[in-house]
C-alpha cells in the first residue's frame, strides 16, 4: 500500500514538474474579455487618485459603451459633492476628460445624490437620451456614484458600470490610506507637490466659472503656511502623549472649520501643518491665517486648556521650487517663534521691512519629496 502510494505520489510530483516547465497552453479569450481586463489592469495601475478618477471615467465611457460618463465624488463630510470627472466623446467620437467642482445645490445633481442615498443603481430616460446611475460602495456608505449618458438603452452595461465601481471602491480606500495621515486624516506630506501643482491647474476649485472675476485667465496666487504648535513638548510633558495627540487631532478639526473648501491641509509630521491657500492677494491669505491662529487661541482643549500655534507663510509662485517656498515659510515661521510666538509672519513681508535678508531664487533640484 505504502509503495503504491508513494510510486502515485512521485508520478504526481513529476507530473507537476513537467507542467511547470511546459508552456502553458493558452484558451482563446474573447476580444470583449481581453479589452475589460486590459481596461482594469490600466485603471488599477496608477498611483495617484486624480489619474485614477480619470482613468475609471475613460474605461467606463469606452466599455460600456456610453456618450458620456461621470463620476462623482462625495466629500470626506458626507454633506457635499467635492469634485466630478465627466469624460464625454467629442465630434469626432474622440472622448475628452473635463473636472471641476460641483456647483452647490445643482439640481441636476438630484438623481446622483438619490443613488448615493439609497445605495441603489438605476436607470432613468430622459427626452432622448438614457442614464444609468451606480452607486460606489464601500463598507456600507456611498463614497460616490457613476453617471452613465447614452442615445441607446445601458440595460447591458449595468454588471460592468456596478463591477467598475465595486474594483473603484477597493482601490480608492486603500489610495486614500495611502495619501493621508492616520490620525488626523488629512492629507500627508507624501501628496504635497501634486496638490500644489493642481492648484495652480485649478485654483479656486470651489467657484464655478462664471462666479471667477471678469477677466481673470491665469492662476490665482498660491500661498503656503506652516502652523506649528507652541510649546506642544510641555503639553505631551505635562499632560501624555495621549493627550498631546488629543490636541493634534483637534487642531486639525479646528483646521477643517477654518479654511475653505478650496485650500489643501496637510499634516507634514509631528505637530507641524500646512495649507496651501489659494486667494487674490497677500492680505486675504494673511486674514485667512490669523482667522485660524486667533481661533486655535480662543478654544478651549479638553484638560489642556488653551494652546497657540505659530505660523509662517510665503508666496508660492509658478515655477517656484516646493522645497524653496517651504523654506520661506519655514523661515517665517521661526521668526514667529523667536518673536514671542502665536503670531503669524509672512515672508515676503519679512524681507520687505528688512527683518529677513532675501534668498537668492534657487536653480537646483533637490528633491524632498
Ligand atoms: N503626542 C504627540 N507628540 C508628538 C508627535 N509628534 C511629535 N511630538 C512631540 O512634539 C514635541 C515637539 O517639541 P519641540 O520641537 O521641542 O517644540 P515645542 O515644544 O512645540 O516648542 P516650540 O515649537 O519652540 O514652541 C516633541 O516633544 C515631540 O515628541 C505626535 O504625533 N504626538
Amino acid at each position: 500500500m505504502s509503495v503504491a502510494y508513494d510510486i502515485v505520489a512521485q508520478e504526481a510530483a513529476s507530473a507537476r514538474a513537467l507542467s511547470a516547465l511546459a508552456p502553458v497552453p493558452r484558451s482563446p479569450i474573447a476580444p470583449a474579455q481581453a479589452r475589460l481586463l486590459a481596461s482594469v489592469a490600466a485603471f488599477t495601475h496608477h498611483r495617484d487618485t486624480d489619474a485614477l478618477d480619470h482613468s475609471l471615467a475613460l474605461s467606463l465611457a469606452e466599455l460600456a459603451p456610453a456618450r458620456a460618463v461621470v463620476l462623482c465624488k462625495r466629500a470626506a463630510d458626507g454633506r457635499r459633492l467635492e469634485s466630478l470627472v465627466r469624460c464625454a466623446a467629442d465630434a469626432q467620437g474622440l472622448f475628452c476628460l473635463h473636472t471641476g467642482a460641483p456647483i452647490a445645490d445643482d439640481p441636476a445633481l438630484e438623481p446622483v445624490w438619490r443613488c448615493m442615498d439609497q445605495q441603489q443603481s438605476f436607470a432613468e430616460t430622459l427626452a432622448d437620451e438614457h442614464r444609468l446611475y451606480v452607486p460606489i460602495l464601500h463598507e456600507g456608505r456611498a463614497l460616490g456614484a457613476l453617471q452613465l449618458e447614452s442615445d441607446t438603452p445601458l440595460d447591458g452595461a449595468h454588471a460592468l458600470a456596478e463591477g467598475f465601481a465595486r474594483i473603484y471602491a477597493n482601490y480608492i480606500t486603500l489610495l486614500n490610506e495611502s495619501e493621508r495621515d492616520k490620525l488626523t486624516g488629512l492629507y500627508n506630506r507624501r501628496t504635497f507637490e501634486r496638490h500644489l501643482q493642481r492648484l495652480f491647474d485649478h485654483p479656486e476649485p470651489a467657484r464655478a466659472p462664471h462666479e471667477r472675476r471678469a477677466g481673470h485667465a491665469g492662476p490665482d496666487n498660491v500661498w503656503l503656511a506652516i502652523f506649528d504648535i507652541d510649546h506642544f513638548k510641555r503639553i505631551n510633558d505635562t499632560y501624555g502623549h495621549i493627550y498631546g495627540d488629543e490636541v493634534i487631532l483637534l487642531l486639525a478639526q479646528q483646521m477643517r472649520a477654518s479654511f475653505r473648501q478650496a485650500d489643501v491641509l496637510f499634516r507634514f509630521g509631528g505637530e507641524e501643518f500646512v495649507v496651501l491657500l489659494a486667494g487674490h492677494d497677500e492680505a486675504e491669505a494673511r486674514g485667512a491665517l490669523e482667522r485660524f491662529r486667533q481661533r486655535v487661541a480662543s478654544y478651549l482643549f479638553p484638560q489642556v486648556g488653551h494652546v497657540t500655534v505659530s505660523v509662517g507663510y510665503a508666496l508660492a509662485a509658478m515655477g517656484d521650487y516646493p522645497e524653496t517656498v517651504i523654506d520661506r515659510a519655514d523661515k517665517a515661521l521661526y521668526f514667529a517663534k523667536e518673536h514671542g510666538r502665536n503670531r503669524t509672519h509672512g515672508y515676503e513681508e519679512l524681507v520687505r521691512r528688512g527683518a529677513l535678508a532675501a534668498e537668492p531664487v534657487s536653480t537646483g533640484s533637490i528633491d524632498l519629496f
